[in-house]
């Protein structure tokens, strides 16, 4: 069975990983005593304990009130700088060749920043993070996803953000937040303009909510990919184990190839799946979904993209060859452009397994 060694060492592909759910518990603690951020407990450690602790009730809006304590440190240029750095630096370090990572500027304006000004302060710490990484020997690329919070109105104004930046390290929209009570279509103005201008986008759909979130997110709004969409096992019929039916939505998911963000320890934590064990990945995987592994948020659930991996060879028994198509389905199913996409296939991830 592969050791967390040695799943730390292949290349690994992040498509949803959120900035804010993935701080250093010592850098949230840091600034937090610059600033006067008022937090739980101060200490580090029992802080890292804290998040993980409070994200585990079962409940997705709970899950959610934690992040108050990392959007309240990174609220500041240099604090997002910082946070920007440290991420790309800790993927790095964990093997992680391509991430998109996410997060939502209009929550970070409470100190005076504009939009712009928080899209670059986290360009900086990404250039500032990867330069980092290859002073350690470690090659990665960074880009953004700009996230629109979904209970509030300002997705048209964050999806024309995200296609401002399209050339300057954002490579796609996406909405987050309380699944239950705002659908997906609220936000349509905003993705009828970036199908018209050609832009990517994905949506947290199928994790506090069932079918009809992930339905309205394909069908009215025309994601390219599923944030978590784990809920479309509801729509397997698995009565007879060796003969599994897919109703209509999970056949056009699997038809049309549409990435699942699967993230199976944030699912746990949010009541999404009972355990890793019991996680639909296993299933989905088994009948050919577009399934990729994230982390979601590093901090609350403790996590890595080793670790979430290594959960999955121990509840699975996945060997390389999972671990290398699940990388590659990722790889494919990335915002980056397509040469660039099979650049890091042929050049990083298949000469990283070979090896
Ligand atoms: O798993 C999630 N589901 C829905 N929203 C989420 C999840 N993880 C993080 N978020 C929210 C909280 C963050 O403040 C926001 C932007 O990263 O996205
Ligand atoms: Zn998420």
């Amino acid at each position: 069975m592969l050791t967390p060694e040695q799943i730390a060492r292949v290349p690994k592909v992040l498509l949803h990983d959120h900035l804010d759910g993935g701080v250093r518990p010592e850098t949230v603690a840091a600034i937090a005593e610059r600033t006067g951020h008022e937090l739980p407990v101060s200490d580090p450690a029992a802080l890292g304990e804290w998040f993980a602790a409070a994200a585990a009730s079962g409940s997705l809006v709970r899950y959610l009130e934690t992040f108050e304590h990392t959007v309240g440190v990174m609220q500041t240029t240099e604090d997002l700088v910082q946070v920007a750095r440290e991420c790309v630096e800790d993927l790095a370090d964990d093997g992680v060749v391509y991430a998109e990572v996410r997060w939502a500027p209009e929550q970070h304006l409470r100190e005076g920043l504009s939009l712009t000004a928080a899209v670059d302060a986290v360009r900086e710490g990404f250039a500032q993070g990867t330069a980092e990484a290859a002073r350690r020997g470690r090659t990665i690329h960074a880009r953004q996803i700009l996230t629109a919070m979904r209970h509030q109105a300002r997705s048209l104004e964050i999806a024309e953000l995200a296609v401002a930046y399209r050339d300057r390290g954002v490579v796609g929209f996406d909405i987050a937040g309380a699944e239950a009570g705002y659908p997906p279509t609220r936000h349509l103005d905003a993705f009828e303009y970036l199908h018209r201008e050609n832009a990517h986008f994905t949506i947290h759909a199928g994790e506090a909510f069932g079918l009809p979130s992930i339905w309205q997110a394909i069908q009215w709004c025309g994601t390219d990919r599923l944030g978590h969409g784990v809920r479309i096992i509801d729509d397997i019929d698995l009565t007879d184990p060796d003969d599994p039916k897919l109703g209509r939505l999970a056949a056009y998911v699997r038809d049309k190839r549409i990435p699942l963000e699967l993230c199976p320890s944030s699912n746990v934590q949010t009541g999404a799946a009972p355990s890793i064990a019991e996680h639909p990945i296993g299933t989905l995987t088994s009948l050919g979904f577009r399934v990729t592994v994230n982390t979601d948020n590093r901090l609350m659930s403790q996590t890595s993209m080793t670790r979430e991996m290594a959960l999955l060879v121990d509840a699975f028994r996945y060997d390389l060859d999972d671990l290398r198509w699940f990388t590659v389905n990722a790889m494919k199913s990335a915002f980056l452009p397509f040469d660039q996409r099979l650049a890091l296939i042929q050049d990083a991830i298949k000469p990283g397994y070979a090896i």
